[in-house]
């Protein structure tokens, strides 16, 4: 037993004495085979440092150092190209011990391969530190003003890219010149080998002024264009935009004589235009009152009565039929172009029988129908002389209700009742006072607009009351839109001509358009469908135009980018350059972005863009935002710097235009600051006499610019500002003070006074000033780039042709826009600031206050508002006009109406005369 145990516990001990042996001589293999195999590594390295001593050598040398000016960020792609090329890269072995003479150069290669870029970055602050202090003197004397820090700071940034973010007058042409001095002058490249590029032949011309004598190329985009098809030796003949745009117009007056094009066409003028919202979609009166202003729906009958009557033609009278709503402006044309004879709330037939009844309700008195409709040949006047007026007549009211009898919800609650309640308490009193006087109501509901159904209700209605319906042909239709709403069809073709510049520089298809509407739009039915109408009408126009193109063998400025890139693209033009720069960034369509990248793309050249996405208003020529917000995706590593020291106005205007277009949230911040120790007053000058042209406002304001600035005053340059060209004529020539007026100014002739007199009644100063003025009249687009002293822009008023003019805002444009252009009213926000900017010393709002502006209402409420008190209509928030004094058993007081009466808004109060505020009594005059 014994003896058995002490051999099995041997083998035992004999096992693991194996097992441990084993493992033992594993672990001394694997330590020597370690060994071996990091001598081979360390041998291997040794040998690829011996080997390659000398390119190591040569990049520690000649590759890793930073010349002594920018790096930029293809630079150091290039270090790391060579290297790699140069030299393969192996790791070092972790335990190596530095023992060759290379490895220390090694190690520091590929800590410069890890972290070029910060090293780059460190490098390039320290260059323009030094380079500043060394070009100080340089950078202070080259121009007549001495260069500011941001100015240089950006001159100095050589990277591939690089983006200069300007404010207005912050010298975004100054810096362009300092520039080019500085490039040339540090022989980085010679005048062959920059091109100086700007959008407008005006803007380019100041840039050849200021720069073509050091032998530099100054060109618009066009003009490069042409030199580059032109080389290619087929020089194309052009046509320029004016004569585009006079083909467009050409082509749609030979499309009228097509009854599809024409009546879709005429349809889109009268329904499309200006959309009809629900008024269900607003939140409040005083939101749908602007809606109202800003579409200023005019019937035709009533825009064809203000033509005649304006034409002098003295048998018509002035029949100014404003009518409440979009939905009564349809009915209102309806019944017009189907013959039918009516008026607009004119007095109901029995009117002084209910007012005797109804003393106090003003929903009763004065009762006004919407619409009275006259048979049998009788029209307003002659039926006051009928026998039996209410045979011939029909009353028609139109309820703004929808399916469940229901009032929008912003109507007022009235006596205890909700505004439904009484809405249809005000509909039943109506059934019962046309059945009291037998006359005849025919009614129709804003319900009937969502279901599509208005139109065939009318018709059967008004046939069932034997209203003969003569329905106006298509060409007819035409006629009566061509002398009504002229100015509406001009608005289309404009913006069809807007819509074919941006598609042509865009190289969309149709087909892509309409898919893009359904996605874009998808939250608005009515509107995709009023787009697709529009896009058929456009398609028929394009269509034309670029065969008419073909046949003359001509090419549009378009065509003239598109074809110039196709030529880059293919190198048929070899460029020699080495920087494009170009001026008034900000103007870039993605065609021409398309041509600067075909000539960047063919050999590497450097692009310098200055600009100012605040003043980009010339989406009407292609120019899209989105090239400028996002700059970097689409030119690739940039740096973007900012220059914000404006060396044209001060504050306040400074902080008012600011804070006004930074409301459009994609518009680049930016923190201007005034260069001088100047004041730009900003003054808002309500007109006063209503309706007259507005002669006396601005003799009002020369006066008051007298009084502050005296003798003076006569050399001070005074500009005014429109919208539109036809702004001008609110001025009416050979009334003082305006003696003579041209499309591009007012001459003004007249006596400016400062007299004072004391506590006698003696005059202790006496000062005169015979001033004979000329006046600089410009829409707010020619006026870019330009300052004057004094500015006074004379259209700040709402509507389809104010500022913001509604008509050039269309949804249709978001098609071709990025969705960096998609504010509302945002290219109009630009305009206005650009309008606000161009002023030195004094910038004047000059408006109708009831019909201001809603820019001008931002402004006024933000900057002056706050400090006043509101005089306003509890309703709508629309300004008070004094009506009348009423004499009572309580004492004399006042009664005020709104001013928004016009569209619908008949708040009135009563405001005792000890009660009046300042403010509400300087509202009487
Ligand atoms: N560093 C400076 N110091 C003083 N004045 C300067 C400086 N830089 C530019 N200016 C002046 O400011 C004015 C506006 O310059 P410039 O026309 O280049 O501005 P801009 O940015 O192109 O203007 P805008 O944006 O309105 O088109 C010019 O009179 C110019 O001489």
């Amino acid at each position: 037993m014994a003896a058995s145990f002490k051999i099995i516990l041997t083998c035992v001990i004999a096992l693991i004495s194996i097992l441990v042996y084993n493992i033992y001589r594993k672990k001394e293999k694997s330590v020597k085979q370690k060994r071996l195999r990091v001598k081979e590594l360390h041998t291997q390295y040794n040998k690829h440092l011996e080997k390659h001593a000398d390119q190591i050598n040569c990049i520690i040398k000649q590759v890793l150092p930073f010349e002594p000016k920018y790096c930029s960020h293809t630079d150091i792609q290039n270090k790391y190209e060579t290297i790699k090329a140069e030299l393969p890269i192996v790791d070092i072995p972790k335990d190596y011990v530095e023992s060759h003479a290379g490895h220390q150069g090694y190690k520091d290669i590929l800590w410069f391969l890890s972290n070029g870029e910060t090293l780059r970055k460190g490098h390039n602050t320290a260059f323009i530190k030094y380079e500043s202090h060394r070009c100080n003197n340089y950078f202070r004397t080259l121009l007549s003003n001495p260069l500011d820090k941001q100015q240089v700071d950006s001159i100095l940034h050589d990277d591939d890219n690089t983006l200069v973010i300007a404010g207005a007058g912050c010298g975004k042409t100054t810096t362009v010149q300092g520039k080019v001095n500085y490039l040339l002058n540090n022989r980085l490249a010679t005048p062959k080998e920059i091109l100086l590029l700007s959008f407008a032949k005006k803007s380019a011309d100041d840039l050849k002024e200021k720069l073509g004598h050091l032998g530099v190329e100054c060109r618009t985009f066009h003009s490069l264009a042409y030199q580059i098809i032109k080389g290619v030796g087929r020089p194309a003949d052009i046509i320029p935009p004016e004569e585009t745009q006079q083909l467009i117009t050409d082509i749609h007056k030979k499309l009228t004589s097509d009854a599809t094009y024409l009546a879709s066409f005429n349809d889109f003028v009268l329904n499309g235009l200006r959309p009809i919202k629900q008024e269900n979609e607003f939140n409040s009166y005083k939101e749908y009152i602007a809606y109202l202003k800003d579409s200023e729906f005019e019937s035709l009958k009533g825009m064809l009565s203000k033509k005649r009557f304006h034409k002098n033609d003295s048998n018509k009278t002035l029949s100014n039929e404003y009518v409440k709503s979009g939905q009564e402006c349809y009915i209102a044309n309806f019944l017009f172009l189907h013959g039918v004879e009516y008026s607009y709330e004119t007095l109901y037939l029995y009117q002084k029988e209910i007012d005797a009844n109804e003393r106090y309700d003003k929903h009763k008195k004065r009762y006004r129908p919407d619409f009275t409709i006259y048979l049998n040949g009788y029209n307003e006047q002659s039926i006051k002389t009928c026998a039996n007026p209410e045979d011939n007549l029909i009353y028609l009211e139109h309820y703004g209700i929808d399916e469940n009898g229901d009032t929008p919800k912003f109507f007022d609650k009235k006596d205890g009742l909700s505004s439904s309640e009484h809405y249809r308490s005000i509909m039943q009193w109506k059934d019962e006072v046309h059945k009291l006087y037998r006359t005849t109501l025919i009614k129709s509901y804003s319900y009937e607009f969502t279901r599509k159904t208005i139109e065939e209700n009318l018709i059967k209605q008004l046939l069932k009351h034997g209203v003969k319906l003569s329905p106006k042909s298509n060409k007819e239709i035409y006629a009566i839109l061509q002398e009504a709403y002229s100015k509406e069809i001009d608005a289309v073709v404009t913006l069809i001509q807007t819509f074919i510049g941006l598609f042509k520089s865009n190289n969309q298809s149709f087909e892509e358009l309409l898919q893009k509407n359904r996605d874009l739009f998808s939250y608005d039915h009515n509107l995709i469908v009023r787009n697709e109408q529009l896009i058929e009408v456009i398609e028929r126009i394009y269509n034309q135009y670029q065969s008419e193109l073909k046949d003359k063998q001509k090419i549009d400025f378009n065509d003239l980018i598109n074809q110039a890139k196709e030529h880059t693209q293919r190198n048929d033009f070899l460029h020699p350059y080495k920087y494009l720069i170009v001026d008034e960034f900000q103007d870039i369509s993605i065609n021409r972005y398309e041509l600067l990248n075909a000539i960047k793309k063919q050999r590497y050249c450097k692009l310098f863009a200055v600009g100012d996405d605040w003043q980009s208003i010339y989406r009407f020529t292609g120019s899209d935002l989105t090239l400028f917000k996002r700059f970097e995706e689409y030119f690739g590593h940039t740096i973007i710097k900012k220059i914000e020291t404006t060396y044209r106005f001060a504050e306040p205007l400074i902080g008012i235009s600011s804070n006004f277009i930074l409301k459009n949230p994609n518009q680049t911040k930016k923190e201007l600051r005034a260069g001088r120790n100047a004041h730009t007053e900003v003054v808002f000058e309500y007109e006063k006499n209503g309706d007259q042209p507005i002669n006396q406002n601005l003799l009002d304001i020369l006066q008051k610019l007298y009084l502050e600035y005296g003798d003076t005053l006569a050399d001070k340059s005074i500009t005014l500002l429109g919208r539109y060209n036809h702004d001008i004529d609110q001025l009416v020539s050979n009334i003082n003070p305006i003696v003579q007026k041209d499309q591009n100014y007012i001459y003004v002739n007249t006596e400016l006074k400062e007299v004072e007199v004391d506590n006698e009644g003696n005059t202790i100063r006496d000062n005169r000033l015979s001033l004979q003025k000329k006046i600089d009249f410009m829409t707010v687009h020619k006026a870019k780039g330009l300052e004057s002293d004094i500015v006074i822009l004379i259209n700040c008023e709402t509507g389809k042709y104010g500022f913001p003019a509604e008509l050039s805002d269309d949804k249709i444009l978001n098609l071709l826009l990025s969705g960096d252009d998609r504010y509302p009213n945002g290219e109009e926000r630009r305009a206005f600031y650009v309008a606000m900017t161009r002023a030195k010393e004094k910038f004047y709002f000059l408006a109708n206050k009831s019909r201001q502006s809603k820019f001008l209402t931002e402004i006024y409420a933000e900057h002056i508002g706050s400090q006043q008190e509101a005089v306003c209509c509890e309703r709508c928030e629309g300004e008070l006009r004094f009506i009348k004094d009423i004499s009572n058993r309580f004492g004399l007081s006042k009664m005020f109406g709104c001013t928004n009466l016009k569209y619908g808004c008949d708040y009135t109060t009563f405001i005792k005369n000890t009660e009046l505020s300042p403010l509400l009594a300087l509202n009487q005059n």
